[in-house]
């Protein structure tokens, strides 16, 4: 007999959606602690929050439901060597998070970042020095200084690292914009009419030497880990930007707000941070050049929606003993 169990538990109408979906599978909605130790020991399958004190209860596990895309907290060495499938949400998220980053590039771009800042004191100041507008006023004919100082989109090149669902619909939207578009993948070796080639890993010194922005939206794994330090900062474009939307701790921040105080780059937009919230007296905060928000780049109505029918979709296919949707790679971590 297959046995779901759920912990912590989902409200009463995500339950009666994943009743309909379980079939004849027994569902425990565990309420407590207790009462998920207790269920475990014979359940099949499991859709929450795992721990290794579950785990060791666990007798019968085939399959692991990670309420999230990234596994990192996921993967206690004790799941690692257990036979259970794991699955994770990935792919629900690749619109909003594309959207989310697009917005980074244009505020950059225009630099809105800056102009917000003054707009919250009253100051008119168009980048590009003093005699700004005194060159806007002298009308065309050469390039003036406040046309140097915002981007030409359609001149950019933007680089993603990580080309999976998020990465690849980036890749769509800055097409869109005119962009020219780089990315480097362990998997992934292009998108149709998008990205016809898609470099290995080992090129991301050319993708950083190249990329007026570098997108990070790849998972923590082992070889992500602080895969943005000192040396690839060195690679980057004094004149570029950095976007983390992937995870905090692929980006070592003493690092990158070394880089930023030196000008090794012109500036960042991170929503993930190795400690989450990011500390209050942090660097990061006061400088003028970098965009922080706070992990709220996948918010959207459509989430939850979307969560769901990823859940619903990998019962029926554990029911029927098909492949899942989302499966994962324990060793690799995505
Ligand atoms: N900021 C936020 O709120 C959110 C962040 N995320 C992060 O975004 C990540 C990606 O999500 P999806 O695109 O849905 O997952 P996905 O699994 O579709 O894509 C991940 C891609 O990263 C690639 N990858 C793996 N190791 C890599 C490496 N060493 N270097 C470069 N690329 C590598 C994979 O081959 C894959 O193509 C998640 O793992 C999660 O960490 C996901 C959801 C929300
Ligand atoms: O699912 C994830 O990994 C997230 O970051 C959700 O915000």
């Amino acid at each position: 007999m297959k046995k779901l169990v759920i912990y912590p538990p989902v409200d009463d109408l995500r339950l009666q959606r994943i009743l309909d979906a379980a079939q004849d599978m027994v569902v425990v909605n565990a309420a407590d602690q207790a009462t998920a130790d207790e269920a475990i020991v014979e359940a099949t399958a499991f859709f929450g929050k795992l721990t290794p004190q579950l785990l060791a209860r666990a007798k019968k596990l085939e399959w692991v439901q990670s309420p999230t895309a990234s596994l990192e907290h996921y993967l206690f060495p004790e799941l690692v060597a257990h036979p259970c499938q794991l699955t994770n949400m990935r792919g629900l998220f690749y619109d909003v998070i594309a959207d989310h980053v697009l917005g980074y590039v244009l505020m950059f771009a225009r630099n809105s970042h800056i102009y917000l800042r003054q707009q919250m004191q009253s100051r008119w100041e168009p980048v590009g020095g003093e005699d700004a507008r005194a060159d806007f006023v002298n009308g065309p004919g050469q390039v003036n200084a406040i046309d140097r100082g915002a981007l030409h989109l359609a001149d950019c090149t933007l680089g993603i690292v990580g080309v999976g669902s998020i990465g690849g619909e980036i890749a769509c939207r800055a097409r869109a914009f005119g962009m020219h578009v780089l990315g480097v993948d362990p998997v992934r070796r292009e998108i149709p009419d998008v990205l016809p080639e898609i470099w290995p890993i080992r090129q991301l010194p050319d993708l950083l030497a190249s990329s007026d922005f570098v997108v990070i939206a790849a998972p923590h794994t082992p070889e992500t880990e602080k895969l943005f330090s000192a040396q690839q900062f060195q690679q980057m474009r004094d004149s570029a930007y950095l976007i983390n939307i992937g995870r905090g701790a692929i980006v070592d921040l003493a690092a990158l707000s070394t880089a930023l105080e030196a000008g090794q780059i012109a500036g960042a937009a991170l929503d993930v941070f190795e400690v989450e919230p990011l500390p209050a007296d942090h660097a990061l905060w006061g400088m003028e050049n970098v965009l922080i928000t706070p992990h709220v780049a996948a918010a959207s109505p459509r989430i939850a929606e979307r969560h769901t029918e990823t859940l619903l979709e990998n019962i029926r296919r554990y029911i029927n003993g098909e492949e899942f949707l989302t499966p994962a790679d324990k060793q690799k971590w995505f």
